[in-house]
């Protein structure tokens, strides 16, 4: 069969800023953030799953719950916030597609490009499936959409390099549940 995709829409609540910009969203502010997250496929099993909808909702919402929802998203290079939040033990995510520490907005492309990598790890141990896209809203009007080919090789070394262990020990946590009989 061709290839197609299982979609499953969550949503979080964070807050962000984005540095240097000229106007307001340089202040401090949150979003609902919703998302699609989509996985390929080109082949189901007899019951006619590739992935069960449950376990994106197990692994993939469950993981942007516990590390994004009621947090912050921020530059690493905002100093500022990433104090208070150690400070005061707020839950926060900084950016690392452009390398640890090095400059990145949580604009809404680059949190989907975070968000990509993340699942694309998350799921790397179900078999027959992969990451194809995800539609990011960081509000009712406006989205991103994001693919494999919008991601630079060198941003998911990067990714990488920051997260891979801890995603895949999350990922190892969780495990692969069957859905087959
Ligand atoms: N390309 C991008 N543009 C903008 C981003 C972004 O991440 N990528 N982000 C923002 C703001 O953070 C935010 O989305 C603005 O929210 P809001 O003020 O609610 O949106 P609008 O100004 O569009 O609201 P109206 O409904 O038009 O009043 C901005 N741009």
């Amino acid at each position: 069969m061709g290839k197609q995709l299982a979609v499953r829409k969550g949503h979080f609540d964070a807050m962000h800023r984005v540095m240097d910009h000229y106007s307001k969203c340089r202040n401090i502010h949150g979003h609902s953030y919703l998302y699609e997250l989509g996985i390929g496929f080109n082949q189901t099993e007899a019951i006619g799953y590739a992935i069960d909808f449950g376990e994106i909702k197990r692994v993939g919402e469950a993981f942007l719950q516990d590390m994004m929802d009621h947090g912050a998203l921020l530059n690493p290079k905002d100093e500022v916030l990433i104090n208070v939040c150690n400070q005061e033990g707020y839950k926060y995510w900084t950016m690392s597609i452009n390398g640890e520490g090095e400059h990145c907005n949580p604009s809404a492309e680059n949190i989907a490009k975070e968000i990509f990598l993340a699942c694309e790890i998350l799921f790397s141990e179900h078999p027959g499936i992969w990451m194809e896209q995800i539609v990011l809203f960081e509000t009712p009007k406006s989205s991103t959409i994001t693919t494999k080919e919008s991601i630079d090789e060198i941003e998911r070394e990067n990714f990488r390099k920051c997260r891979y262990d801890m995603i895949m020990a999350y990922a190892k946590e969780k495990g692969v549940k069957s859905y087959r009989q």
